[in-house]
């Protein structure tokens, strides 16, 4: 591949790349008010059933040679989540 075009490809990459930045912190401001939602209520971080339907959610969308993949990038994205809502969760927890 010539080097030009391999620059051409990452220019793409960059700004999908500054969509997905977007999408991804307007994702955490929610998940962000799920935590304290949480907490309120005394709930746990991690909704297995809910992660299951999210991925199978987003894997149906994708084609089929797309689909494991798609699970695979939500459920990091969901790892990402859990880890924000826990600190939030120990933080709040520490400050009392
Ligand atoms: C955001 C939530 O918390 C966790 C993270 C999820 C996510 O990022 O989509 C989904 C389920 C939970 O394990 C939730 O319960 O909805």
């Amino acid at each position: 591949m010539e080097q030009l075009d391999l620059n051409e490809l990452r220019g793409r990459i960059d700004e999908v790349d500054s969509q997905l930045t977007a999408l991804f912190l307007q994702r955490m401001e929610i998940v962000e008010q799920v935590a304290r939602y949480k907490l309120e209520r005394g709930m746990q971080v991690l909704q297995p059933e809910r992660e299951q339907a999210v991925i199978d959610r987003a894997a149906a969308r994708a084609p089929e040679a797309m689909q494991g993949y798609t699970g695979d990038f939500f459920r990091a994205v969901m790892a990402v989540s859990r880890a924000m809502q826990q600190e939030i969760i120990d933080r709040s927890k520490a400050d009392k």
